[in-house]
């Protein structure tokens, strides 16, 4: 279900509550609501009969109903996988009341399966195992992440919307598909992932790792590790952290690009404006990939399609949505470009998971290394974070000027992520 800026109000991405509404909407159009009837002699033998059956039946559908809710409950239960789910220590089936933190894997209604991170006030997200993808991020129960109303979530098409994880590749340029194969990839939940160089302070995560199918290194011969960990703080920001280990014996170099392609739900994208980027040195895809040009000084806005990737970006940036009075903060680290994609209305048109309106709600941004790609001898790592925020608009405009940004996190490095 979407609101009216067709953000996901229920994650669900569901076929159960579309059932569930048109059930409801059917049986409210078949009662007599409101009609008056004068009943005859042969119609009261009628009603009496009709009473007296009505009478004996309703045990009978009670118990039925009852069954079938329970036997409905005992295959949900069914397909929440035991033996999740590292941090935090509540493993499945613990504590599923409403407010209260849990850890849950499921399989959707889709037929994939996902992994649900709730912390307390309505704080949480959905992560599938397909494609890695975090699928929805809500806070006070209000849907952050935009997923288009097409969206496929038939393998082998990537999800539209949500967080795309883009690796090897980051757009068309490349030897692998375009934006990479790990999103088109089964991930596997990793219950013991090797130690991460600095502890977290965030206890509710998932930890997901992909390895190169035997196909895909056929076009790509590159043996690695892909491990990405979806971590919810308690007040509701979401931590991507990824590493890419080079894992060749044969000593061959490892080298990709990457991008968390993340799409923000916004109200309107003409009211929406990006700082952080001003002044920076910027690839234009829409003018060939080569094509170096330079920001002006004013804040991100937007009038037209915009396919870009900004250059050293630094750790800090905002994405203000004047209607909604609410600005997302991300930050960064080991990335050092920003992505920035919206179609416009033209192009929305061409992408089929794509509803026409749907570039008005929906904004593309993320942490990327896409100019320089980054390269790994073997046994060496790679790591890369973002990290996301959504608060109130009384951000101070000006506050993200990329020169005041990097004096900041050098006076207070804490700042960087
Ligand atoms: O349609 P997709 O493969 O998901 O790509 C969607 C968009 O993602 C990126 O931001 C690229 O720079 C764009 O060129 C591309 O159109």
């Amino acid at each position: 279900m979407h609101d009216k800026n067709g953000c996901l109000l229920s994650s669900n991405t569901g076929e159960d509550h579309r059932t569930n509404i048109k059930e409801q909407v059917a049986w409210s159009e078949g009662r007599p609501f409101g009609s008056s009837v004068s009943i005859s002699s042969p119609s009261r033998l009628f009603v009496s009969l009709s009473l007296s059956l009505t009478l004996i039946s309703v045990p009978f559908f009670l118990s039925f109903f009852s069954r079938t809710i329970n036997t409905r409950r005992e295959r949900e239960r069914e397909v929440q996988t035991p033996n999740l789910v590292l941090g935090f220590g509540y493993g499945i089936g613990v504590s599923m009341e409403e407010g209260k933190p849990s850890i849950e894997r499921i399989k959707a209604s889709n037929g994939l399966e996902k992994v649900i991170l709730r912390e307390i006030r309505g704080v949480s997200i959905e992560v599938y195992l397909y494609g890695g993808q975090v699928i929805s991020w809500k806070n006070l129960s209000e849907e952050l992440l935009f997923v288009s109303s097409k969206a496929a979530f038939k393998p082998p098409k990537p999800i539209r919307g949500g967080i795309q994880i883009c690796f090897p590749q980051v757009g068309i340029h490349g030897v692998s598909e375009q934006q990479g194969f790990a999103r088109t990839h089964l991930w596997k939940i990793e219950d013991n992932p090797p130690a991460f160089p600095t502890k977290t302070a965030t206890k509710s995560f998932v930890d997901l790792i992909l390895k190169p199918s035997e196909e895909e290194l056929k076009n790509w011969p590159h043996s690695c590790e892909v491990r990405l960990r979806v971590a919810l703080s308690p007040g509701g920001d979401l931590i991507l952290t990824s590493r890419v280990r080079n894992t060749s014996t044969d000593g061959k170099l490892l080298s990709f690009s990457f991008a968390y392609l993340t799409y923000f739900c916004v109200s309107d994208i003409s009211e929406v404006r990006v700082e952080g980027l001003e002044t920076l040195d910027y690839l234009d895809f829409l003018k060939g990939r080569d094509n170096r040009f330079t920001e002006q000084g004013d804040a991100i806005v937007f009038e037209s399609e915009v396919d870009k990737v900004y250059l050293g970006a630094p750790p800090k940036i905002a994405i203000i949505d004047h209607e909604k009075k609410r600005t997302f903060v991300l930050a960064k680290d080991g990335l050092p470009d920003i992505v920035v994609w919206n179609p416009w209305d033209k192009k929305a048109k061409a992408i089929g998971d794509l509803g026409d309106e749907d570039y008005k709600h929906m904004l593309c941004v993320g942490a990327a290394a896409v100019e320089k790609p980054i390269t790994l001898k073997p046994g060496e790592e790679w790591t890369g974070r973002q990290e996301m925020s959504a608060v109130p608009s009384s951000y101070c405009s000006g506050q993200l000027d990329p020169a005041k940004v990097l004096q900041m996190s050098i006076e207070n490095p804490s700042v960087s992520g």
